[in-house]
């Protein structure tokens, strides 16, 4: 790409490759380390029938455009397409590096990484444990690289903000030679985590050196109990499997179950995966959607009880999430569905009764920021992450020490 300047201020580009999107946003510096989003966009639907979109940083549209049938639209295609498109509006301005939301770290990376050949190798060691996600955000980067060998690249990673926590958070009642392999309870969704632990204290300075528990409700979703800004416990565990049912994940489940799925239906691991991954979840036990929207609407027994489960779950691990920290002190509901669906919200708010939380019905259904009522016991709140903001700022950082 261009290393000419022409103003606007240096670039940062960023890339969340997901399973089956590609989200990317261009940050311009403004000065002193600061970073300001100028593009936002994705490519949605990629392997059935994908769609680019790109905003600007006042969300009025940029472009868009979808593939037809007879166009190659393979991930290598379409990340193709989108490093011209963000060429084409870089306008000569410098891109400094790219930052991408690497899902898996292992054990050793508790922060942020410039990338080498042999990081590369390292975290491509780390698919078998994350395969919806690790996969797509290497190939990502070494299509990136391929094409722009000299441009700096940064993993930033959604195990890293867990690495703190204590020991009997993250580790399983197993054989102690496993657990030193690295068989291990890591937690993900962590640059959301890390966003939320900066941002919450602007809207309560109070709440600093609180307890909070924070639900990250996307298509992936996972809760995490963070106190004085760390994380000491999570939901989400080796993989991106455990913790609250998901879209198409199965969230927590008894071991036995994947014993018997062997021993009774002679499945493999391959089979095995596809079920807990893809066909589980929300989907699995509706039978009618992923989307949480679609479950709200659906006046299909399943689709109730598939939000009625989700529910359940969510207010049984804040209650466990309490107990890990001695207590709660704010509750916080981001990412796709906590940030949009005042229903899901309002029966969380009702299971947790007990907990002394009475929500604002009001606020609720205007998506917060504060949504709890003045009697409830802890303040609830919503904030809108920005895993993005998170990668352009670390990407920085990893830039000035490198
Ligand atoms: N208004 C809404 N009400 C309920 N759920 C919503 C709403 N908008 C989005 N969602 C849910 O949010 C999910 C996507 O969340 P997001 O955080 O973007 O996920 P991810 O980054 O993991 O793809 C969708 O699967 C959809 O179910
Ligand atoms: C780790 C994870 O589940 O990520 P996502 O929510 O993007 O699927
Ligand atoms: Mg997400």
């Amino acid at each position: 790409m261009s290393s000419q300047n022409a103003g606007g201020g240096d670039a940062i580009l960023v890339i969340n490759a997901g399973s089956s999107s590609l989200k990317f946003s261009v940050f311009r510096e403004t000065g002193a380390g600061a970073v300001q989003a100028a593009i936002n966009g994705q490519i949605s639907g990629i392997g059935t029938e994908p769609r680019f979109e790109a905003k600007d940083a006042a969300k009025r549209p940029l472009a868009e455009r979808a593939w037809t049938a007879g166009e190659p639209s393979d991930r290598t295609a379409l990340l193709a397409f989108l490093l011209g498109w963000i060429e084409e509006r870089l306008e000569g301005a410098k891109l400094l590096a790219a930052g991408h939301r690497v899902v898996h770290g292992g054990t050793r990376h508790a922060a942020p990484v410039l990338l080498t050949p042999a990081v590369m190798e390292e975290l491509e060691g780390f698919i078998p444990l994350a395969p919806l996600h690790q996969p797509h955000n290497l190939a990502a980067i070494r299509a990136l690289a391929e094409a722009h060998p000299e441009l700096p690249q940064v993993a930033c990673f959604d195990t890293a903000f867990h690495r703190g926590q204590p020991w009997q958070a993250q580790m399983f009642a197993i054989p102690r030679e496993l657990t030193d392999e690295g068989v291990r309870r890591y937690g993900f969704h962590g640059l959301s985590y890390e966003y939320i632990a900066r941002r919450l204290p602007e809207l309560a300075p109070d709440l600093a050196d609180g307890r909070v528990v924070v639900a990250h409700l996307g298509s992936g979703a996972s809760m995490c109990a963070i106190h004085a800004g760390r994380s000491v416990d999570s939901t989400m565990g080796f993989t991106a499997l455990d913790g609250l049912p998901m879209g198409t994940r199965c969230g927590n489940i008894d071991p036995g179950v994947l014993i018997y799925l062997m021993r009774q239906k002679g499945m493999g691991a391959d089979a095995i995966e596809k079920l807990l991954y893809n066909k589980s979840g929300l989907l699995g036990v509706s039978g009618v959607s992923n989307d949480m929207r679609a479950l709200l609407d659906s006046a299909d027994p399943h689709a109730q009880e598939a939000v009625e489960l989700f529910c359940f779950r969510i207010a049984k691990e804040t209650g466990a999430l309490a107990a890990s920290m001695g207590g709660i002190d704010a509750l916080v509901f981001t990412a796709g569905i906590g940030e949009r669906s005042a229903p899901v919200r309002a029966r969380v708010g009702d299971k947790l009764a007990w907990l002394g939380v009475v929500l604002d019905p009001a606020a609720n259904e205007a998506n917060g920021p504060l949504i709890s009522a003045p009697d409830s016991r802890i303040p609830v709140y919503v904030i809108p992450t920005d895993e993005e903001q998170m990668i352009a700022l670390h990407t920085r950082k990893a830039l000035e020490t490198a």
